[in-house]
């Protein structure tokens, strides 16, 4: 199984201060480092990306499919793919006063004026 990280993992190795480069491309996680003095595109340009989702950029720029088949040479792993986060009712803010409750019986039902609909 292919090694999985975190957003934030990957956004701290940007390449920046020492760091290695890595980049995301369609979900895959690639590092740079010892690419970017060879990259035709130029060093630069890899570390714009530095720590980011970099695919629509590399589509952009129109790779060769030579160039997506060296992607692989790069591939370190996969982005931990978003878990849904659990959703949560907040209760809706009136000021000073706590969260709603709904009682059971809001209001007593109204007595019947009397008159008796059969329909
Ligand atoms: C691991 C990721 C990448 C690999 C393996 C890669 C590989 C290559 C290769 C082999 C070329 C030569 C042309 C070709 O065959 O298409 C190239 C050119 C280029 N790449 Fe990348 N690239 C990567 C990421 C990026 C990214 C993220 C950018 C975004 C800015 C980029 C921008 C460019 C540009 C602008 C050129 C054209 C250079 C020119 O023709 O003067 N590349 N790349």
């Amino acid at each position: 199984m292919s090694q999985l990280y975190d957003l934030s993992e990957v956004a701290q190795n940007n390449g920046k201060s020492g760091k290695p480069c890595w980049l995301i491309i369609k979900g895959n996680v690639y590092d740079v480092t010892n690419f970017l003095a060879e990259h035709p595109g130029g060093g630069d340009a890899l570390l714009e990306y530095g720590g980011k989702d970099a695919s629509k950029a590399f589509k952009q720029a129109g790779h060769s499919s030579d160039a997506e088949r060296d992607l692989k040479n790069y591939k370190i792993g996969e982005l931990r793919p978003v878990e849904a986060a659990p959703i949560q009712i907040q209760p809706q803010s009136t000021g000073t006063k706590g969260p709603d409750t709904i009682t059971s019986s809001p209001e007593p039902a109204k007595k019947s004026s009397g008159f008796l609909c059969c329909c």
